[in-house]
């Protein structure tokens, strides 16, 4: 970002840097198990930009979807700060966590969770209609999503006359159909095939483009990272490494 700064009739652009989308400083998070305690998170500093795509990659238990859960205002820090657009989450009630989530954040999960009486159309519709949106403006930009996602052909397809990647691809459609300004994807390639996972993360990173929306998704499979911009490497609960890569 850059602004114009006057001084002596001098007009002189700078660089200022953007304040964070998503700011997290010294995150720890823990988990009682009977008598002992897993510590998941153990003091994570992260900061996401507008308009960035980042992986979270990582082994199994490394804490990957605890801080996915963070990222999405889904769970609260032990300790330490999370703020979501300067605001700080530890802040907030649930009821005003839950409204910040609902109208800045979609979802996309490993399992799709698509509703599966309704058609592809119908699932992407739905969230616009569950905030009251009219039929006809809901059916429009969910229309316009799913052509988008290249699904276009399948608008009265139910989830189960569908593939897996084509699932995701309509999961997709509909975290971006309240056009949210974060898209959380927790491990969303970890029911596809290695084919179907490589186009799921090529789209998001297309969509990432068009729209501007951030993206951020775990993942284990370091295969995954070859066109993703940044990737956050988790080990044990902190950050091993935080790598900007070349695309
Ligand atoms: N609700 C919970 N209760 C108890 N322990 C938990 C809970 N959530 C996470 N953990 C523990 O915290 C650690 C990190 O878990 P997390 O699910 O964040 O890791 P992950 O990297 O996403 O793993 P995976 O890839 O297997 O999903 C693990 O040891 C896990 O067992």
């Amino acid at each position: 970002m850059t602004a114009l700064l006057h001084g002596e009739g001098v007009e002189t652009s700078v660089a200022v840097p953007a304040k964070p989308l998503v700011a997290i400083s010294g995150l720890h998070r823990s988990f009682s198990l009977g008598h002992t305690t897993v510590k998941a998170l153990r003091g994570v500093d992260l900061k996401i930009h507008a308009g960035e795509m980042l992986a979270v990659w990582g082994p199994s238990g490394s804490g990957k979807s605890t801080l996915m859960n963070m990222i999405g205002l889904i769970d609260r820090p032990d300790t330490g700060n999370v703020c979501f657009k300067g605001i700080e989450v530890l802040a907030l009630s649930d009821d005003e966590l839950s409204d910040c989530r609902s109208r800045n954040i979609g979802f996309v999960f490993q399992s799709f969770n698509l509703v599966p009486v309704l058609t592809a159309l119908e699932n992407v519709m739905l969230p616009l209609q569950l905030q009251g949106v009219g039929a006809q403006v809901a059916r429009a930009k969910a229309q316009g999503l799913l052509d988008a996602v290249g699904l276009g052909a399948h608008l009265n397809h139910r989830p189960d006359r569908m593939s897996g990647g084509q699932r995701q691809r309509t999961a997709i459609a509909r975290a971006l159909v309240a056009d949210p300004e974060l898209v959380i994807a927790d491990e969303p390639t970890a029911n596809l095939d290695s084919e179907s996972s490589q186009n799921v993360i090529s789209l998001m990173r297309e969509l990432n483009r068009d729209t501007g929306t951030t993206f951020v998704f775990s993942t284990h499979d370091q295969r995954l990272l070859d066109h993703v911009p940044r990737a956050v490497q988790l080990r044990d609960g902190i950050i091993e490494h935080d790598q900007e890569c070349a695309q």
